[in-house]
């Protein structure tokens, strides 16, 4: 397992190993010893799959606010896609920052994205497929979106995205009041 610092602290980028043989490959896409190992402590309680058709389509920016915030260890099991943590904790010296990354089926990546980041993707492929793990169950209630055009990401995309109505919906960042406060 490689595990990559990004700009932000608290993202990281991981990349399991995979073992190839003649029938394709094996890896560990999450092993919570090696996790520990390295000073990372969750505990997961959802997976998450989502499978997008079209090329362009956007997923986000989304989170759960306390009490039921998320971490989410995101990898893509077929397609492509970009995939983008922003911090939105008050306070942070890192507000309002973003990290990408390409997650492909091919490329086995994964992005952690803690608990007070924004979490959306855009698909590179068709029929692309995201799973992710999450410390906390879906909690509607305090389900939260702001737009994804709207945090100065660069999406690398010229075109239409294609958005559900809610996120199409969602507020701009500047206007958006986070539930989040940083702790240093
Ligand atoms: C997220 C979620 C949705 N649902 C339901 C609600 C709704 O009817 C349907 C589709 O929900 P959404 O439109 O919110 O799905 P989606 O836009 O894929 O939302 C997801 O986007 C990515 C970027 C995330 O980070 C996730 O946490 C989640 O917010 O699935 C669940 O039952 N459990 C869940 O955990």
């Amino acid at each position: 397992m490689q595990i990559e610092e990004t700009r932000l602290a608290g993202v990281v980028i991981l990349t399991p190993q995979r073992f190839g043989d003649a029938r394709g490959f094996f890896s560990e896409s999450w092993n919570r010893q090696r996790m520990l190992d390295h000073g990372i402590d969750l505990e997961f309680v959802q997976d998450n799959h989502s499978m997008s058709s079209d090329v362009g389509t956007v997923r986000g920016l989304h989170f759960q606010a306390p009490p039921h915030a998320q971490d989410k260890l995101v990898r893509c099991g077929q397609g492509a896609l970009f995939d983008v943590a922003v911090d939105i904790r008050k306070g942070s010296p890192t507000y309002g920052h973003w990290v990408g990354v390409e997650l492909s089926a091919e490329n086995g990546k994964q992005l952690l994205v803690p608990k007070g980041f924004l979490h959306g993707f855009m698909t590179r492929a068709p029929q692309t497929e995201i799973i992710y793990k999450c410390t906390d169950y879906y909690a509607p209630d305090c389900d939260g979106a702001v737009a994804w055009n709207s945090c100065g990401i660069d999406w690398d995309f010229e075109g239409a995205a294609i958005l559900s109505d809610k996120d199409a919906a969602a507020p701009a960042l500047a206007d958006f009041d986070s539930p989040f406060v940083w702790e240093g």
